[in-house]
């Protein structure tokens, strides 16, 4: 496909599509209540819908409306035996938080698999800790996918567990082997990650308690059923935000997007380069929810990304990374070493597509450098079939000095189905 350059100023009102973590908590919350659920405005993209399949085949009843997705559960134990494998694509989400879900069931074999990139992606980090639990999880060499779950007549116990890393998928794998667990879990972490699991399962009634970075998990009855709606995605909004945030003049206003503030630390990232941005905040419950008010400027001014900050960005590193290279000065990323073991090696993927349009960057094991530029070349963008790098990119060619193209844009269905056609209503 062809991107042409030097995208025009514009003055735009839109919404994007609903959250994918959140969507997925949604699905696996409802399989864990024995009653009806209703998930509104769920975000139907290839990942979430790998979760949804999987709800079924664990014997969760779904009926689809046009706006929502009714699930009535099985509740949170004795999961039905799936009598083929459990393929979770592409999804790291999917095969984490379901490890934890299927690890604490008593009885059945649950085989979990993906394609080809989510095979390549570590497994250790779930497996270590649930085997320690008492979990009967296995592995092809190395920790990889597809694993093979017996469950444990005896349960799962708790776990005192310090993460070696931050990571919001661990650490709902272990929230939710813990609330089907014989005893009590503690999960500390290094930085605070995403919460919409801890935060959701408290609005459902579940008593889990945050104090500082550990977050404390009791053994939980079923879950209550619930009627929730999804609010948009701030990671697919970070698109369209340094989008404008580049094109001095232009004036974007992206509507009932989720602001919890462990997403949205890409619009901190930017204010601090000199973007005009304001937040208006909507309702609190039990996300918080508002629209995002975004001015072009004239130029940004260069920052660096510390470790801490990471999981509050990690997956805005590659759109971020455009913001860097139109900078004044020298930006540099560190402690994203688990960008590399995302969908594609994401510091490797950044660093060649901008290299290619004529960007200064010095790859570093955890990160990367980035001297900023005044202009982008066009180039061929690769995608590494990956959807973060195929919109951040297809991002970097509308602002490029000409036309580019791009190896794989369907990738994008993943989180964000509609992305071209969105980027047309501007
Ligand atoms: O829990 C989640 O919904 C997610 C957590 C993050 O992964 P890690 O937990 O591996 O950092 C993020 O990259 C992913 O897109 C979604
Ligand atoms: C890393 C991502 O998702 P997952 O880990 O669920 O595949 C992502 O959406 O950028």
């Amino acid at each position: 496909m062809k991107i042409l350059g030097k995208f025009k100023k514009f003055s735009s009102e839109i919404s994007v599509p609903s959250d994918k973590s959140i969507t997925h908590r949604l699905f696996i919350f409802a399989l864990s209540t024995k009653k009806e659920s209703i998930i509104r405005n769920p975000l139907l993209g290839a990942d979430t819908l790998s979760t949804l399949a999987i709800v079924e085949q664990l014997g969760g009843m779904v009926k689809k409306q046009e706006k929502a997705i009714i699930i009535k559960g099985k509740g949170l134990r004795d999961l039905d035996e799936p009598t083929d494998i459990l393929n979770c694509g592409n999804s790291g989400t999917t095969i984490r938080l379901f490890s934890g879900l299927l690890a604490s069931e008593r009885k059945g074999l649950f085989i979990l698999t993906g394609d080809n990139s989510l095979r390549n992606r570590p497994m250790g980090r779930i497996i270590k800790p649930l085997s320690i639990m008492g979990a009967n999880i296995f592995s092809r060499r190395n920790f990889l996918a597809p694993l093979a779950i017996v469950g444990n007549k005896n349960g799962l116990d708790g776990i005192n567990y310090e993460m070696p890393i931050s990571s919001a998928q661990l650490k709902s794998c272990l929230i939710l082997a813990g609330l089907k667990a014989n005893s009590d879990t503690i999960i500390i972490e290094p930085f605070p990650s995403r919460d919409h699991t801890e935060l959701i399962l408290t609005y459902l009634g579940v008593n889990i308690k945050k104090i500082k970075n550990s977050i404390y998990v009791y053994p939980s009855e079923d879950l209550n059923p619930f009627d929730l709606t999804v609010p948009g995605d701030p990671s697919s909004a970070a698109f369209f935000v340094v989008l404008a945030v580049l094109i001095p003049g232009s004036k974007l206003l992206v509507r009932d997007v989720c602001l919890n503030p462990l997403r949205i630390g890409y619009i901190e990232v930017l204010k601090r380069m000199g973007a005009n941005i304001k937040l208006e905040y909507c309702s609190f419950n039990p996300e918080p929810i508002g629209n995002i008010f975004v001015e072009g400027v004239e130029k940004l001014t260069a920052t660096n990304i510390s470790p801490e900050e990471v999981p509050k960005i990690i997956d805005e590193v590659p759109i971020i990374s455009i913001a860097m290279a139109l900078a004044e000065g020298k930006s540099e990323v560190s402690g994203a070493l688990d960008l590399r073991k995302k969908e594609s090696d994401r510091i490797n993927a950044v660093c060649f597509n901008l290299r290619n349009m004529g960007v200064k960057v010095v790859e570093k094991e955890d990160g990367f450098l980035i001297e900023g530029t005044n202009e982008l070349k066009p180039s061929n963008i690769k995608t590494f079939d990956d959807h973060r790098i195929a919109m951040a990119f297809t991002i970097a060619s509308l602002l490029a000095n000409g036309e580019s193209s791009i190896d794989n844009p369907s990738c994008c269905a993943i989180s964000f189905p509609d992305f071209y056609d969105k980027l047309k209503e501007l």
